[in-house]
């Protein structure tokens, strides 16, 4: 990397000439219920604008573990999108693939255009990544933790002090950011990382489980400053987790991802919506039973399912009716439960505890 600050590939569109703030600072909604921050999205704002991710017929293998097993998928820019799987569905290897820490051996991977492959480097300047194993430093400050992250990036030397400080203001970590990372709570470390990540104004941020193993309050606050952040500067955002509820409220769309493939995408209203349509038409199909017959559960769907078109989009008065959980089980068919334990496997929660411990 260079310390050339123009022309800087990770630079947000506009947002940051010399002395200017990466992204604004602006404090998170108080409005817990604020969800899908709507975005100012220099980065949407292009229609020939290349995706921020895509990713064509993508394919890992730990030796005989199809971990990501053809994936396909676009993220567009601007929005926040999630990657949802229980264990081992294969999400953190397709991100390592996206943020290239793993070379793609198989199919095609870009960001912003640049290709995965071919344009590490360029690739990398355009990330702010937050992992699940602990990227802060506990035996350093919150400011320090940052202001490595800074270096590392190669934040320019004479704006390195106001946009550490101005990353730990856009997380609420201000008043804390004099103390050890040892005496912060799950949340304030998970901001932290937060923070570390933004360090560098990426248009692209990508969150490894944001906010797993943490109570409601604090995962409301990382989202709340997920979505402060975004809504500021318009920057992109790819997420995994466990947590159906959290998708639901604050992803665009969302990815249901399975023994290393994408059973269905689309937005949350899109795949409740599509799994409604599917009950009645199994509803409408079925024979009518004998009176004192028990009725037979429908069969879960054996094939993948593809994206969900958006013109069979319904409206939001379906919200009642499947829960994006209840969408998930449909899909992934009576696998899910078998290996990897349900969404919130003690694996990750114990992961989380040593992160923070
Ligand atoms: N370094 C590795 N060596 C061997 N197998 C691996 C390795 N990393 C992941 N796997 C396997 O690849 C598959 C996908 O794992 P991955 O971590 O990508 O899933 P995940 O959806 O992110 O799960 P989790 O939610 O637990 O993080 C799993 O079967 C996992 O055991």
């Amino acid at each position: 990397m260079t310390s050339d600050d123009e022309g800087r590939p990770g630079r947000l569109p506009g947002a940051a000439g010399p002395g200017r703030a990466p992204f604004a600072h602006r404090a998170p909604a108080p409005d817990a219920t604020a969800h899908r921050a709507p975005a100012p999205a220099p980065d949407a704002g292009s229609a020939s604008a290349p995706d921020a991710v895509t990713c064509r017929g993508l394919r890992y293998a730990f030796g005989e573990t199809r971990a990501v097993d053809g994936v396909d998928l676009s993220v567009r820019p601007g929005e926040v999108f999630g990657l949802l799987g229980p264990n081992g569905a294969g999400k953190t290897t397709a991100i390592r693939c996206i943020t290239t820490l793993l070379s793609v051996p198989a199919g095609m991977v870009r960001v912003f255009g640049h290709d995965a492959a071919k344009e590490r480097m360029a690739v990398r300047r355009l990330l702010g990544y937050v992992p699940q194993q602990l990227s802060a430093d506990a035996g350093l400050t919150g400011r320090e933790n940052v202001a490595l992250f800074a270096r590392v990036f190669d934040v320019p030397r004479r704006e390195r002090a106001a946009r550490v400080a101005q990353a730990l203001a856009a997380v609420g970590l201000t008043d804390a950011a004099g103390r050890l990372a040892n005496t912060y709570s799950g949340g304030m470390v998970r901001r932290l990382e937060l923070a570390q990540a933004l360090v560098s104004a990426p248009r692209l941020l990508m969150l490894d489980e944001p906010t797993i193993g943490l109570d409601p309050i604090a995962r409301t606050s990382v989202w709340e400053h997920i979505n402060a952040v975004r809504a500021a500067t318009g920057m992109t955002v790819l997420v995994t987790t466990h947590y159906m509820d959290e998708a639901d409220q604050y992803c665009d769309r969302v990815a249901l991802m399975h023994h290393g493939r994408i059973r269905a995408l689309g937005t949350p209203d899109e795949l409740r919506a599509a799994l409604s349509a599917r009950r009645r038409a199994a509803r409408t199909a079925a024979p009518p039973t004998a009176p004192g017959t028990p009725t037979p559960t429908p069969a879960p769907a054996a094939s993948p399912a593809s994206a969900v078109s958006p013109s069979a989009a319904p409206s939001r008065s379906s919200d009642a009716a499947p829960t994006l959980e209840d969408v998930f089980r449909d899909v992934a068919g009576s696998g899910l439960d078998e290996q990897s334990g349900d969404f919130r496997d003690v694996r990750s929660t114990r992961r989380t505890a040593h992160r923070v411990g």
